[in-house]
């Protein structure tokens, strides 16, 4: 049972070390509300990604504990977990040799529904990420704009009615316009659909726009946790005030536009 209260996601002390010794990510603790985005922000290698390959057991903790809707995650078959779980990847990782439906129909297909329901679904998702299913449904990934193609890459990861969604830099290899164009209207289909999303990004002001709360790690730990404004407002390291930095640079030059 899916109680509303539960956060979605409840991450307890977790730890990674990978073989060889790295010790990726250490003593990680974070909570995901219902419909909230966390994002996971910091330099390159601090952890941000083993934490969210963690989540959907393609990395499994080497301590702590992981609830998914109240479930250790740990108990799950890892392959029901992740068709349960969305996933979106840097550059989409649609597969080039199935069309945009095929694509987008992967997960209901795995999870068993009739050929009627994966139908409706693909239809209704292609509407909801705004690509008319008579022009696109029956391309291939390459002949689809990079934008397009974050697009069904949405829309696959949604097609199985996750609750939860975990992004890896979703929308770090478009081009500014497009970036800013579909960050929006992934906050709308949030709202919309009401799932949870984990977003790692590296980018500060990508997850002070979108994001309802902030993780910031470095080294493996988490350095600061709060929302976007408490973040600006009381940056609780040298660290964090200079991943800040270039949002607060960019907001001061926009300024002084008088704009
Ligand atoms: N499969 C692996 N085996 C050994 N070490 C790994 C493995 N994957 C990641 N690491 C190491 O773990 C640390 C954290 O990596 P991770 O990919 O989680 O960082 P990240 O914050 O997501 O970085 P980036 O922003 O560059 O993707 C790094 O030191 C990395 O080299």
């Amino acid at each position: 049972m899916i109680d509303p209260a539960r956060p979605v996601l409840d991450i307890r002390a977790v730890c990674k070390t990978y073989p060889g010794g790295v010790e990726a990510v250490r003593r990680v603790s974070l909570q995901v509300g219902r419909g909230e985005l966390l994002a996971l922000a910091g330099e390159s290698g601090c952890g941000k990604t083993t934490v969210l390959k963690m989540i959907n057991r393609l990395e499994d903790a080497s301590g702590g504990l992981i609830f998914y809707e109240g479930e250790d995650i740990a108990g799950r078959d890892p392959v029901a977990l992740r068709r349960e779980i969305g996933w979106v990847m840097q550059g989409d990782g649609l597969f080039p040799h199935l069309t945009v439906r095929e694509n987008v129909a992967i997960i209901p297909r795995l999870l068993g529904w009739t050929a009627d329901e994966i139908g409706d679904r693909v239809v209704e998702m292609l509407d909801l990420v705004r690509l008319p299913i008579i022009e696109y449904a029956d391309r291939y990934p390459a002949e689809l704009s990079g934008g397009q193609r974050q697009r069904v890459g949405f829309a696959r990861a949604l097609a199985g009615r996750p609750d939860l969604l975990l992004m890896d830099e979703p929308f770090s290899a478009l081009d500014p316009i497009t970036r800013d164009t579909l960050q929006q209207e992934f906050r709308s289909l949030q709202a919309e659909l009401g799932f949870s999303a984990v977003m790692v990004t590296h980018d500060m002001a990508e997850a002070l726009i979108m994001a309802d709360r902030i993780a910031v790690m470095a080294d493996g730990e988490i350095v600061q946790h709060g929302t976007p404004s408490e973040l600006l407002a009381n940056p609780a390291s040298d660290y964090v005030s200079g991943l800040l930095e270039t949002p607060r640079r960019q907001m001061r030059a926009i300024r002084e536009l008088g704009a």
